[in-house]
């Protein structure tokens, strides 16, 4: 009870709920990374894809049903009608235009936000218990508009945040201490994608927290270079798209993880984007990723994580960037 007080701050209620309907909106590259990772960690019963192309998402219905053979049974539905994602637990939004080359950030948002328009009311109205979990970016500005445009409160709409950024960070680290990352622990914070923000305080094995035995783990003088898994997090998304032309397996797989906590009531901590207002200082409503603890009600409690002056310095100015991108939304 005291360290609890002191560990979390509570945002909900627990309550225990057994339906395990997961709805993938847009079939894309994500969209399906999804559903295929979800399908394959026998996690639900039941999956819905929808999309606004008929002939794709029923050819995505097709080739998943194929394989269910291999897995938990699942109903798997698909089409072009909201009426096909009724009764969902988890609706998972990867739907979205991409970044034109040279498009503005605003742009992508505006035209982003447009379709959430179109799709997160209708989504909510035949879901009306669902959990949104945005994947769509900008995930956090977009997880902002699809909470404003649902009405739902703030523990039942996150974003995939930096759950990927810090899979990856973990992965990197991992590889240079021949462990498994699941061993390796540590957060990226913050913004998703190339303004996220490491804590490196709390990069530990086993409890060993590594700036304890090694001081110098992020100076310039360290030969190891360790403040360059960060930067390769970033980095390497920009050379998975020049390799490959886009990302969605471990992003399909965290998304598959992050759904496995909520429909397993688990109380797993996982760095999610969620409404960060009144924490360290941020007063505007912006969704920004902190280690939050997930269960059938999304984000019941947000870990109180201690940062320094200049990690709380990068989150304030996150803020402050995502709330001017939001002020100049057309809802
Ligand atoms: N948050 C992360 O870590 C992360 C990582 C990778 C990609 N993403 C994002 O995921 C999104 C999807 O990426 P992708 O590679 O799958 O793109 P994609 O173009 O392959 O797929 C997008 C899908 O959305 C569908 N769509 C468009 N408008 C729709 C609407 N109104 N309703 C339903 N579906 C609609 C399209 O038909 C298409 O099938 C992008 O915004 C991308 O930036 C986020
Ligand atoms: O792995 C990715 N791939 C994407 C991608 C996938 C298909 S097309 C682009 C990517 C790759 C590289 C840059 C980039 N930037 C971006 C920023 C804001 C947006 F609204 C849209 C895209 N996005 C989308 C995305 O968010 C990721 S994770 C990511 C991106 C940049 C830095 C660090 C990380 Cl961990």
């Amino acid at each position: 009870e005291g360290v609890g007080k002191v560990l979390l701050t509570p945002i909900v209620e627990e309550t225990v709920s057994s339906r395990s309907k997961v709805t993938v909106v847009g079939v894309g590259q994500v969209g399906m990374a999804c559903a295929y990772s979800i399908l394959n960690q026998n996690i639900v019963n039941e999956i819905a894809l929808y999309d606004v192309v008929a002939d794709k998402v029923k050819g995505e219905m097709m080739d998943l049903q194929h394989g269910v053979l291999f897995c938990k049974p699942v109903k798997i539905s698909a089409g072009t009608d909201f009426s096909v994602t009724a009764g969902s637990r988890v609706i998972i939004v990867t739907a979205g235009a991409r970044q034109k080359e040279g498009e503005s950030r605003l742009n992508l948002v505006q035209r982003n936000t447009d379709i959430f328009k179109s799709i997160i009311p209708p989504l909510v109205k035949n879901s009306p218990d669902a959990l949104l979990l945005i994947v769509s970016n900008p995930v956090d500005i977009l997880t902002f508009v699809a909470w404003k445009l649902s009405g739902l409160p703030k523990n039942r709409v996150i974003g995939s945040g930096t759950n990927l950024d810090s899979s990856r960070f973990r992965f990197l680290m991992s590889e240079k201490l021949h462990l498994a990352p699941a061993s390796v622990h540590g957060y990226i914070i913050g913004e998703h994608g190339d303004s996220s923000v490491p804590v490196w305080s709390g990069v530990n094995v086993a409890g060993v927290r590594l700036l304890d035995i090694y001081p110098k783990l992020v100076d310039e003088s360290n030969p190891d270079k360790w403040t360059d898994f960060h930067q390769q997090v970033i980095n390497s998304a920009y050379e998975i798209i020049k390799l490959k032309g886009y990302t969605n397996l471990a992003i399909g797989l965290s998304v598959a993880n992050i759904t496995k906590a909520i429909l397993g009531n688990t109380q797993a901590v996982k760095p999610i984007s969620t409404l960060v207002k009144g924490f360290y200082g941020i007063q505007d409503e912006v969704y920004l990723s902190l280690p939050c603890v997930l269960g059938s009600q999304g984000v019941t409690s947000v870990v109180n994580i201690r940062l320094n002056a200049e990690e709380t310095e990068q989150l304030v100015k996150s803020a402050q960037t995502l709330h001017g991108v939001q002020s100049q939304i057309k809802f």
